[in-house]
């Protein structure tokens, strides 16, 4: 069984673990998220090692910075062949406009398919407490949408962003407008440092288009196993 839909986080920090994951888990996960600690480690050997190996990647390494440095690192993001790039939202709409534009001209230079560019909206470990601390009389949910149209109108793809605010970025956002979920987490399983989390189903059923899982996966003792029983879950929500 496979769908499309599930992004696991291979959040090691080695070559050799993330053969072994990618291995264990064959044929029944083909989209992997690489994210800071692999792609420091390794570079981008491990986006050419999952090409090869016939998955697809959502390159996680969040860039934010002022626009022309943004644009110039995700122009040369681009040449790695991920399906998914993606940017701070706060680094608000000129940063992402320039980046949208650089990640086109760079795909088209090149000859090769525009990866899709999202955004981050509010990380899914922030918690209400913190956030009014940061941001006094300001309500998460209203601002993820806030910083999902700022995406939309900027000319991003689509925003990462809690399963619990993914039917109100609907709402906004349209259908035609990808939003990835991550802070998922199977009834029962430990929330680790993540907050704003929900189980698969919740995640589809509000609109999501790939849920991407970590540790509940990665960390268990029988990675397959565990990788499988959350596919089962998304056949039943369909
Ligand atoms: O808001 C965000 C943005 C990115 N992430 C990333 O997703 C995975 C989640 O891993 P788990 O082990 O399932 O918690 C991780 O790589 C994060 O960097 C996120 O969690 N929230």
């Amino acid at each position: 069984m496979n769908d499309k839909r599930l992004i696991v986080a291979l959040d090691v920090a080695t070559m050799a673990k993330a053969r072994a994951l990618v291995d264990e888990l064959g044929d029944s996960v083909t989209y992997y998220k690489v994210g800071m600690e692999l792609f420091y480690s390794v570079g981008g050997e491990i986006v050419r090692f999952l090409r090869n190996a016939g998955k697809e990647v959502f390159l996680d390494l969040k860039l934010h910075d002022i626009p022309n440095t943004v644009a110039q690192g995700t122009a040369r993001l681009t040449r790695l062949g991920a399906s998914i790039l993606n940017v701070h939202a706060a680094g608000g709409r000129t940063m992402m406009r320039a980046a949208a534009i650089a990640v086109t001209d760079a795909a088209t230079t090149l000859g090769i398919a525009k990866p899709k560019l999202i955004a981050i909206t509010i990380l899914t470990s922030m918690d209400r407490e913190e956030w009014t601390h940061m941001h006094p009389g300001s309500d998460i949910a209203g601002q993820v949408q806030l910083l999902a149209r700022m995406a939309q109108e900027a000319g991003l793809d689509g925003v990462v962003a809690s399963p619990q605010e993914a039917g109100k970025i609907r709402a906004v956002c349209g259908q035609d407008f990808l939003i990835v979920t991550p802070g998922i987490r199977p009834q029962g399983a430990a929330l680790n440092d993540q907050s704003r989390t929900a189980t698969p189903e919740f995640a589809l059923s509000q609109g999501a288009d790939y849920i991407v899982v970590g540790r509940p996966i990665t960390k268990a003792d029988n990675p397959r196993e565990a990788a499988e029983q959350i596919l089962q879950e998304m056949r039943r929500s369909q």
